[in-house]
């Protein structure tokens, strides 16, 4: 299903582009045959314009001189079906009809509109071509003098019906309101969910507008041709996407399906640290740290094993598993009460449910041991119900145990940590113990964090000490509590039985210098 829905993301995405695309293409080309029909118009109307102006120096003159010349006029310019002068309103001479034809708004079989001077409009036919549309141009006086030219519409409505033809449009113009000329026919396509597309241009020179509409089944058209340039590109990036989740599930599954079958199969072990308490130099306790080591005797990076089971939802089991490698472990130990045993826990399990149930179940396991348990909370993954994990958190505390505040200073939230959770240690990144190079050297936020937890009455754990100057500047400074390779290094339990009785046994013993 993800797999799919993976490669359905750039099919959709293309989708989408090629449809904004072709809007895109589409409404260019009703531009340009907008624009080419506005300027045939234009030519049209600027032909008509010249020549009622040549028209108006007839005037004075009887139809009986005029007839001729009008006749020679209106054969000489094929776009004219009639040329005529007017008296007011009233056609006195006309190329087609002679003298004394009758009243223009019968000729033209539209009422006249109110203005005088130049006026043109379209109309749906003369009376004498009544089944021709055409347009009339009229200069004209009330009363007076005028002249009129009627253009045949056909000109016009064969250059619309052949772009109608060869665009699949529909075409309309219509001159000052009147008759509409229309070519083409805008069909709808009631399947689909796409409309006309339909684009509206006005001349700048004379009262005429433009339409130009492109059926739907055109627009899917053109849709259709875009897609089909882009798909081979749709088509490697779906399957793309496609191969890349199916390698991340792959490998999602993998890590869950490997650390299910390590834990069946026994390959986790703990390793244990120990912490030694600066007051008296001896150990004070344990680190509990995970370690895996593969069938074929490979070892497995905890931070990244551990990152993977916090990715993965693997990390409340794993834990369960430590808790019970724990139990086991602690059985042989030669420790006295009050010897701490610490454990990390995430960020999910103690967002969990069970998380209480889960630790008080462990601390019963091992209460004869009258261990001193300490949970560190780590900033690695964010705790985001801080409120019910303090709850829960508080309760153990009642319980007995201790919280710890791990890696402090790596994340974002360590500062709201220590707001919202009730601590009682807090453990230095060893980040922060690294660049101390003398005993008297500034190390600002390191001293920062230390005079911190002073205030807050935290105990103080330094992470990662290596070497006894690191030892001796964090002792003299008020850290109770020292974990680093200086000390100890993390150890099977096997070893660390054997190391209490030994080394564990004694006060720290500083090389002399
Ligand atoms: N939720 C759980 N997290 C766990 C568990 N086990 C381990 N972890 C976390 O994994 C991270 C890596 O741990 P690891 O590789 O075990 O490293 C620990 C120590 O080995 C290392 N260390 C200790 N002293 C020194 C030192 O002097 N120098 C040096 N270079 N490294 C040192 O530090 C790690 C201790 O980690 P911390 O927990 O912060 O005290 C690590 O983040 C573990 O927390 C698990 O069971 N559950």
């Amino acid at each position: 299903m993800l797999i799919l829905g993976a490669g359905l993301v750039p099919i959709i995405l293309g989708m989408l582009f090629t449809a904004v695309e072709a809007r895109h293409s589409l409404r260019n080309q009703q531009t340009v045959t907008a624009n080419a029909l506005i300027t045939q118009t234009e030519t049209l109307s600027d032909s008509a314009m010249q020549i009622t102006r040549t028209l108006r120096d007839f005037k004075g003159q009887t139809c009986l001189s005029l007839e001729r010349p009008l006749q020679r006029l209106a054969s000489r310019y094929p776009y004219f079906r009639a040329l005529g002068v007017l008296n007011g309103a009233h056609v006195s001479c006309s190329s087609a009809y002679g003298h004394d034809p009758g009243e223009l708004n019968v000729m033209i079989q539209h009422a006249l509109p109110q203005s005088t001077g130049n006026w043109g409009i379209s109309i749906a036919g003369t009376a004498a071509v009544p089944e021709r549309p055409a347009i009339a141009f009229v200069w004209m006086n009330p009363g007076d003098f005028g002249v009129y030219a009627i253009v045949e519409g056909q000109y016009l409505l064969d250059f619309m019906r052949a772009v109608s033809e060869a665009r699949h449009y529909q075409l309309k113009i219509s001159f000052n309101g009147g008759y509409t000329f229309v070519t083409g026919q805008a069909q709808h396509a009631p399947l689909l969910p796409i409309d006309p597309v339909i684009w509206h241009a006005a001349s700048a020179r004379y009262p005429f507008d433009v339409t130009v509409i492109t059926p739907a089944s055109e627009a899917l058209r053109t849709w259709r041709d875009i897609f089909l340039i882009f798909l081979p590109m749709i088509a490697i990036l779906s399957l793309l996407f496609m191969v890349i989740t199916a390698n991340w599930i792959k490998r999602r599954v993998t890590w869950r399906d490997r650390i299910k079958k390590a834990m069946q199969r026994d390959e986790f072990s703990v390793a244990y640290q120990p912490v030694c308490q600066v007051s008296s130099g001896c150990c004070s306790g344990v680190e509990a740290l995970m370690r895996w080591q593969r069938r074929d005797g490979e070892w497995e990076r905890p931070d990244i094993f551990i990152a993977a089971a916090e990715e993965e939802n693997m990390i409340i089991p794993l834990t369960r598993h430590l808790l019970s490698l724990l139990a086991r472990d602690v059985e042989s130990w030669p420790v006295t009460p009050g010897f701490h045993l610490a454990l990390n826990v995430a960020a999910e399990h103690l967002q969990h449910a069970d998380f209480v149930p889960d630790i008080e179940r462990f601390a019963r396991q091992v209460a004869h041991k009258q261990f001193q348990i300490t949970l560190e909370l780590t900033e690695r993954s964010l705790i985001k119900e801080g409120e019910a994990v303090a709850k829960k958190l508080a309760w153990l505390r009642q319980c007995g145990i201790k919280v710890a505040i791990d890696d402090f200073g790596t994340g974002n939230c360590s500062l709201s940590y220590l707001q919202t959770f009730e601590l009682d240690y807090l453990k230095i990144d060893r980040g922060f113990i690294n660049p101390i190079e003398s005993i008297e050297g500034e190390t600002p936020v390191l001293d920062a964090i230390i005079s911190l937890s002073h205030k807050l009455a935290l105990n103080i754990l330094g992470e990662g000490v290596e070497t006894e100057m690191q030892y001796r500047y964090l002792s003299q400074r008020g850290v109770g509590f020292i974990q680093g390779w200086y000390y100890a290094r993390p150890m099977p339990s096997d070893a660390l039985r054997t190391w209490l009785t030994t080394d564990g046994a004694r006060p720290l013993q500083h090389p002399t210098p």
